[in-house]
């Protein structure tokens, strides 16, 4: 494999187990390949922070290892952490001259990433002072003055405005497009769907979900859901027209994906069905991460106590 081609993040068989025996990450295996936008999602207390602490080296593992393609200097990876590390009493403009000094970077750097952050205008301004979504990016300048290929962000969409969410989408975008590679994390589905373009969706420490969106959104498709006076008729006639991908909920109606609203009627008149209506069901992304997380093992909680075997949700290739 060239070195272009090699992932810029491998990780294999990650396993963190803290000092009280709280499992912070449980046999965690992904790649990510150069050039991704990638988020590790899931809900509080699933394990992102103690991934993206691996990853960085700020923690050890107790099993797994973890390769970083370009190495682990700040020239190579840069990092927004929570807190966002910034010093209470100096101006966006002093923080980003001490770190450019301390990584040997020209002051030129400091107005460029002022200027990629969109914060030249905040530049005289202590951390206290800017706003959430402002802070994160002061982060970010601060991660960016050795122009780092690979980016690990932990809930850089936090306390962000609308405005600053668009932002940063097309700085990730345009990152990735330069042969860069991020991983960010965020707590819901929501958040990182409009910025990823690769999943892994952690629960209890382990990986319930890894793949493309669209993959995802194809496991969970928007359904219309037909109330009739016969759910397994209508079924039966909307297979017999290839239209497979049909479930009865347990209120009897039947929940359909992929046929539209008249393959319905058709496939109702030819059974000979009467439909009472037919309604869209739109799933919510926060309804998607809830079924992947939802059925989590629970965890050991004690001395030489084992790890639980497996999941319900199993990675997902
Ligand atoms: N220093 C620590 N000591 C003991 N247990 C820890 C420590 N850090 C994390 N944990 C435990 O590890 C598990 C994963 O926590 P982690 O902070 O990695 O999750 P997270 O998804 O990042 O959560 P959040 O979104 O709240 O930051 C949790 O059960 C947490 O209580």
């Amino acid at each position: 494999m060239t070195p272009a081609a090699l992932p810029a993040i491998t990780v294999r068989g990650l396993t963190k187990r803290y000092e009280d025996f709280s499992i912070g990450a449980q046999d965690i295996s992904f790649d990510i390949a150069t050039g991704t936008c990638a988020a590790l999602v899931g809900p509080p207390g699933s394990g992102k922070s103690t991934v993206a602490g691996i990853l960085l080296g700020l923690l050890p593992p107790t099993a797994g290892s973890v390769t970083l393609a370009g190495g682990r200097s700040s020239s190579a990876v840069g990092a927004v952490l929570a807190p966002r590390g910034l010093h209470p009493r100096r101006t966006v403009r002093d923080h980003l001259r001490v770190y450019a000094a301390a990584a040997g970077c020209p002051d030129s750097r400091v107005r460029a990433v002022l200027e990629t952050t969109g914060l030249t205008d905040r530049a005289g301004t202590v951390p206290d002072d800017l706003t959430p979504g402002e802070q994160t990016r002061a982060a970010l300048a601060t991660a960016l003055l050795p122009d780092p290929r690979l980016l690990v962000l932990d809930d850089p969409v936090a306390g962000m405005q609308l405005g600053e969410l668009s932002w940063l989408q097309g700085f990730l975008r345009n990152h990735t497009r330069r042969g860069g590679t991020v991983l960010f994390t965020a707590p819901s589905l929501v958040t990182a769907l409009p910025i990823a373009d690769y999943l892994v969706v952690l629960s209890n420490g382990s990986v319930a979900y890894q793949g493309s969106p669209a993959r995802l959104r194809r496991r969970n498709p928007d359904r219309l859901v037909v109330a009739s006076s016969s759910s397994i008729a209508i079924a039966t006639a909307l297979a017999a027209r290839g239209f497979t991908d049909a479930v009865i909920r347990p209120d009897e109606q039947l929940a359909v994906a992929d046929a539209t609203e008249d393959d319905i009627v058709a496939a109702a008149r030819a059974a000979d069905v009467r439909l009472h209506r037919i309604v869209p069901d739109r799933i919510h992304p926060d309804r998607v991460l809830a079924s992947l997380t939802r059925a989590a093992a629970p965890r050991p909680v004690g001395p030489g106590m084992p790890p639980p075997a497996s999941l319900p949700y199993g990675v997902a290739r």
